[in-house]
């Protein structure tokens, strides 16, 4: 027959065999039941007594009784009725054994006794030690029993304080009890104790008393048999449908419950705890905690939960060497020096005895039960056969939830950084990869906030790349500062970096390179810095640096964060190379937007050069002029050029840029009267993208356009004051800022300059800014106007008419008398402009080879010449200028623009003319 030990019940595959077992089990029962009458008589026939007829019949007639008793019971009070006949005893005890075979239970007393006493003396539970028991045992086994001696009971009194039994004897008068042993061969079964009124005390008659032992000993001994058979019968069910059950768990949830409705009432225990031995195999986690001592010892008990502890304690490492239940005597336990939490807690909780098992495969030890009683007295040898049995159906279960949790957080993690890298792979820029990241890392390290550095390659340098926006170092000037440059580590960081050779968690408690980060932490005392290297391959290492509160929860977590930083290494190698294409992409439209704007001035150039490659004038002004055009061209001054509207200011402008040093550069042009206030800064200084609303690209500006050329400020004096300014700075710093841009950028550019104002007016009258005009007015050229230099104008018609001639395809060779004395008649208030079109004009309405007709505005030649020299002193150069807008714009009936329009009459761009109208303050009702 098998014992618990040698077939434990470890899986479903073993139940058949455990059929197999129970139905060995019943079939021996029932053999033995019928081989106990067999036996018996045997056993009569076989004992050599010499007994007379009378005993012989006494003992067949006992041996019948006894043969139908089905229990200890029957056979108490099959012994009782027959002894009572024979040797007219008061009463009778049975003393059984334990299973310790130490300690002894007075086990059976015949139905009438118990009544006698009124039920105050029991047959449960009362085993009382062996050693008082002891002298009189040992007689017993010495003298092998079968005798009549006589005890008193009195004498035994006081070495049963216990169960009082004695005491009880005496008091019924029962003073004198004698003892007969059963025994099988060398095996005590247990003793018989015949208890006597002294004056009833009669012959014991040795012989049909050592019958009546062996009797009942081949008896006893059967109905153990059977009781161990029916013991073992019921533990295997009980294995099997534990087996059953425990088989079918899946979760510590489960298996707490399990244990609940399943153990803890069959073991009689208080509370049990399983904890599980770390991969260290120096510590242990509490795995399973029971919530009836969880209620009861908050929350010390969830320490014990949320921390490891070391295996190798006066309990556990007992435990761990042998594969029997240990039992230990917790008030002994707790006063060691710092006794183990799981040993603390329990004396607290008034337990007295833990009893704890191993739970291994094997020879591995994978955890170990804890088993918390009360009372010593409930545990039981069979109990801890027992245990012993369910521990190794426990360690199954508790390897079968490791596993599942092991391959459910695997899972766990499988899907975690799939949904990470799912969400950071897509993206391309850093602000949202940063947002994303700190997300991702919340949810799954519960971090405070991060950074990423990137080093450089000697290691020696850092730059933060990738950073928590909503941190508070992220607001810290010096932390700002930093982002876009490369700093030297440093030296504690630099030792830590150096000692980092692979991914790993490094704590940068004393490292952090941030003063702000150090103020984050200071601030928050629980809150640590750690670091982990990001291997970037070809572009080399990164370290994110993070804030969290808990070392050993981030540590239980390496793994995944190893593999979280092999993502996040992908993602920034791609931010990087994304960015590197970017800059190039930039570059390449910064060249190509370039190319399309130096392409347009060059149009432009081509075209003006056209136009100015002669600049015509013999008269003393003009030659005064040239000189000092050639005086200035070869150096980089700035030159302001002055003077009323179309006297040549441009064509003077470009003449020196065409005869300086800068010649093969661009001469750019910006006409700071024809932009809107709000956009003269960025033409001047371009600007970022997205700066201001409709800055949808990066744009240069006209100071960047005409680096190492010449940038030609026109119209200078209709400057907004707030853009003097900054046009100040610029050509002081020699360096301009992008409208939104972070940083400056150096810019060698020659300034010249021209008005049609009189800026020092302008000066006077808080229009323009003197520092500003001392800036410009370095070298100043003043250009005469047309009516001042009449002797030019002869010699500028025959050049306006053989160049519009050819244009337009008409074949004028001269200019009539009547035409000549109009335009030297003529004040030319859009001066050598004015005269081109108006040559132009006469030339397209003309037919003949002589232009015979000048068509001068208002159609009366000279009459705006007729006023008198007088009224012109009167006037400003405004309000002259005022005059002959108005008067030019009623004759073209308001028209500004398009051929013939008021823009076209005075030789001025329309968006020029529309300034001046808004400068001068006319209004429609002044066209009346
Ligand atoms: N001396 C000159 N010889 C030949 N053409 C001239 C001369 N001066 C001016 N022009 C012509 O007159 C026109 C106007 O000249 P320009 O644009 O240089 O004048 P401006 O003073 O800059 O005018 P505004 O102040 O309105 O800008 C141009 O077509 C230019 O070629």
């Amino acid at each position: 027959m098998s014992t618990p030990n040698s077939a434990p019940v470890s899986s479903n595959g073993e139940s058949k065999e455990l059929s197999e077992l129970l139905k060995n089990h019943f079939s021996t029962i029932e053999y033995l039941s019928e081989r106990f009458k067999d036996e018996l008589k045997n056993h009569l026939a076989t004992e050599n007594f010499q007994a007379d007829e009378g005993e012989k019949t006494i003992l067949l007639d006992l041996s019948n009784e006894i043969a139908e008793a089905k229990n200890k019971e029957d056979l108490t009070e099959a012994v009782h009725s027959k002894l009572k006949t024979f040797f007219k005893i008061n009463g009778l005890t049975i003393i059984l054994p334990n299973n310790d075979q130490q300690t002894y239970q007075i086990y059976m007393f015949p139905q009438e006794i118990r009544k006698m006493f009124r039920n105050t003396v029991t047959n449960e539970k009362n085993s009382f030690d062996y050693s008082e028991l002891k002298p009189l045992l040992d007689k017993l086994t010495t003298i092998d029993a079968h005798v009549e001696v006589f005890y008193d009971t009195s004498e035994y009194i006081d070495r049963d304080p216990g169960t009082n039994y004695f005491k009880h004897w005496f008091e019924k008068g029962w003073e004198k009890f004698a003892v007969v042993s059963l025994k099988m061969g060398e095996e005590s079964l247990g003793y018989i104790l015949l208890h006597f009124e002294k004056l009833s005390m009669g012959n014991l008659r040795s012989n049909l008393l050592k019958g009546i032992s062996s009797q009942f000993s081949v008896a006893l001994s059967n109905i153990n048999k059977m009781d161990e058979a029916l013991r073992r019968k019921n533990e295997m069910e009980l294995l099997l449908s534990i087996n059953t059950g425990i088989a079918s768990l899946r979760n510590i949830e489960e298996l707490a419950k399990f244990i609940k409705d399943r153990f803890k009432k069959l073991l009689g225990c208080s509370h049990t705890m399983i904890a599980v031995c770390n991969e260290d195999g120096l510590t242990f986690n509490a795995f399973l905690l029971d919530e009836d001592a969880r209620e009861k010892a908050q929350p010390v008990y969830l320490d014990l939960k949320n921390s490891s502890h070391i295996v190798n304690d006066t309990v556990l490492s007992k435990t761990m060497q042998t594969e029997i239940p240990l039992i230990f005597d917790l008030e002994e336990l707790s006063k060691q020096k710092n006794p183990p939490l799981y040993i603390k807690i329990n004396k607290d909780l008034k337990q007295q005895v833990l009893l704890t098992i191993r739970l291994a495969k094997g020879d591995e030890v994978v955890g170990f039960w804890l088993i918390y009683f009360k009372n010593k007295d409930t545990i039981t040898a069979e109990k801890l056969k027992f245990i012993q049995s369910l521990s190794h159906q426990l360690c199954i279960s508790v390897a079968n939830i490791l596993a599942n949790q092991e391959i459910k957080s695997r899972e766990d993690e499988k899907s975690r950084l799939l949904k990470f890298s799912n969400a950071i792979a897509p993206l391309r820029d850093k602000e949202l990869l940063s947002d994303m990241l700190k997300i991702q890392l919340c949810e799954l390290f519960n971090i405070s906030d991060f950074v990423i550095y990137l080093l450089s390659v000697d290691r020696l340098k850092f730059l933060p790349f990738l950073y928590d926006h909503d941190s508070d170092f992220s607001r810290d000037p010096e932390f700002i500062k930093g982002l876009d440059t490369w700093t030297d580590l440093p030296d504690n960081f630099r030792a830590l970096i150096y000692a980092i050779d692979s991914p790993s968690l490094s704590e940068l408690r004393c490292e952090r390179i941030h003063q702000s980060q150090n103020k984050t932490s200071e601030r928050d005392s629980n809150v640590s810095r750690y670091g982990m290297l990001i291997n970037l391959g070809i572009d080399g290492n990164a370290v994110i640096s993070f804030a969290h509160p808990d070392f050993k929860q981030l540590k239980s977590k390496e793994e995944l964060l190893k593999s979280i930083c092999s993502q996040i290494s992908v993602a920034l190698s791609n931010i990087m190379a994304n960015e590197k294409v970017n800059r190039q992409l930039i570059e390449i439209d910064r060249y190509k937007k370039q190319l399309e704007e130096e392409t347009v001035y060059l149009k432009e150039e081509i075209e003006v050069n056209q136009n100015y490659a002669e600049i015509i004038g013999e008269s003393a002004a003009m030659q005064k002029t040239f000189r000092l055009v050639a005086q200035v061209a070869s150096s980089d001054s700035t030159v302001l050029i002055l003077g009323e509207t179309g006297t040549g200011k441009e064509l003077i402008a470009r003449a020196i840029h065409n005869n300086s040093p800068r010649k093969n550069k661009l001469m750019v042009k910006v006409n700071c009267a024809a932009l809107p206030a709000n956009l003269i800064e960025s033409e001047l200084f371009g600007h970022e993208k997205g700066s201001f609303t409709g800055a949808t690209e990066r744009r240069i500006g006209k100071f960047e356009l005409a680096n190492n050329g010449t940038l030609f400020l026109d119209e200078i004096g209709e400057m907004p004051l707030e853009l003097q300014v900054k046009l100040l700075r610029a050509l002081q710093e020699r360096e301009i800022e992008r409208v939104g841009g972070r940083g400056t950028i150096k810019v060698d550019v020659r300034i010249i300059a021209a008005t049609n104002r009189e800026l020092e007016k302008e000066v006077d009258e808080g229009r323009f800014r003197s520092d500003l005009y001392y800036r410009l007015n370095i070298f100043p050229i003043y250009l005469s106007a047309l009516r001042e230099r009449k002797e030019d104008i002869p010699m500028l018609a025959t050049h306006f008419i053989n160049r519009y001639s050819k244009k337009t395809g008409r074949q004028i060779d001269t200019i009539g008398n009547k035409a000549m004395q109009d335009m030297i008649q003529y004040r030319w208030p859009g001066n050598i402009r004015e005269l081109e079109h108006l040559i132009e004009r006469s030339i397209l309405l003309s037919s003949g080879n002589t232009l015979k007709q000048i068509h001068l505005p208002s159609g009366r030649p000279g009459n705006i010449s007729a006023v008198s020299t007088s009224e012109i002193l009167l006037k400003t150069i405004d309000e002259n200028e005022c005059e002959h807008i108005l008067r030019i714009l009623k004759y073209c009936n308001g028209r500004k623009s398009g051929p013939g329009g008021a823009a076209d009459i005075l030789g001025v761009p329309p968006s020029t003319l529309n300034s001046k109208i808004k400068r001068l303050g006319i209004k429609k009702e002044h066209l009346v």
